[in-house]
């Protein structure tokens, strides 16, 4: 079972370091700048700053939904590869920001096509899931079985006959 989750749950943790680095830096960019709560205006050099962080923090709920639930309904593998890659997106995107506002965009796209993969393959694994709830249909034993049988006629066999 916690074999079936513990490289989403590493993505996960990973994250939230990422997320209290970028925390770390608008604290230290407050400092810099001598920019004190509540106010969060100053000079560009710190509002990027503190956007970047901004952005990847209302990002990271979204982020952590599409990760588990493709990570659990549909592949765990490709789940926290993807998740990993958005991780590093994001550290780019910081990096960017930090540096121009242009420096966000490409970054960002990047980050967003993964999340757009990862809440696709949500999709795609629970209903998966409900399919074979109610219809008893399960889409991806059958791409994996369609799969199987090209890759090798003696392994489909092998799976066939345990079926
Ligand atoms: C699974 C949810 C994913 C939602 C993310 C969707 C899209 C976000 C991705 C890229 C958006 C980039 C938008 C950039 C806009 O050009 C920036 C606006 C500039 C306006 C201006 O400077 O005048
Ligand atoms: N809160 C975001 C929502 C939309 C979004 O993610 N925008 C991207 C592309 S314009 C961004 O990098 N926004 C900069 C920011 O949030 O500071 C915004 O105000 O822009």
């Amino acid at each position: 079972m916690l074999d079936q989750v513990v490289y989403v749950a590493a993505v996960s943790v990973l994250g939230v370091f990422e997320q209290a680095y970028f925390s770390l830096q608008v604290i230290q960019a407050r400092r810099k700048y001598s920019v004190s709560p509540p106010s969060t205006a100053g000079p560009p050099e710190f509002e990027r700053v503190f956007r970047a962080q901004a952005n990847c923090s209302e990002y990271f709920p979204i982020f952590l939904t599409v990760l588990w639930v493709s990570g659990i309904f549909f592949s765990q593998a490709i789940s926290s590869l993807l998740g990993l890659l958005y991780l590093y997106g994001r550290y780019k995107y910081f990096q960017g920001y930090g540096k121009s506002a242009l420096g966000r965009l490409a970054p960002l796209y990047f980050s967003a096509k993964i999340l757009w993969a990862l809440l696709a393959f949500s999709t795609l694994g629970v209903l998966n899931t409900l399919n074979q709830l109610y219809f008893d249909v399960d889409f991806l034993q059958l791409l994996n079985s369609v799969e199987l049988f090209y890759s090798s006629l003696k392994k489909y066999n092998i799976y066939y006959t345990e079926l």
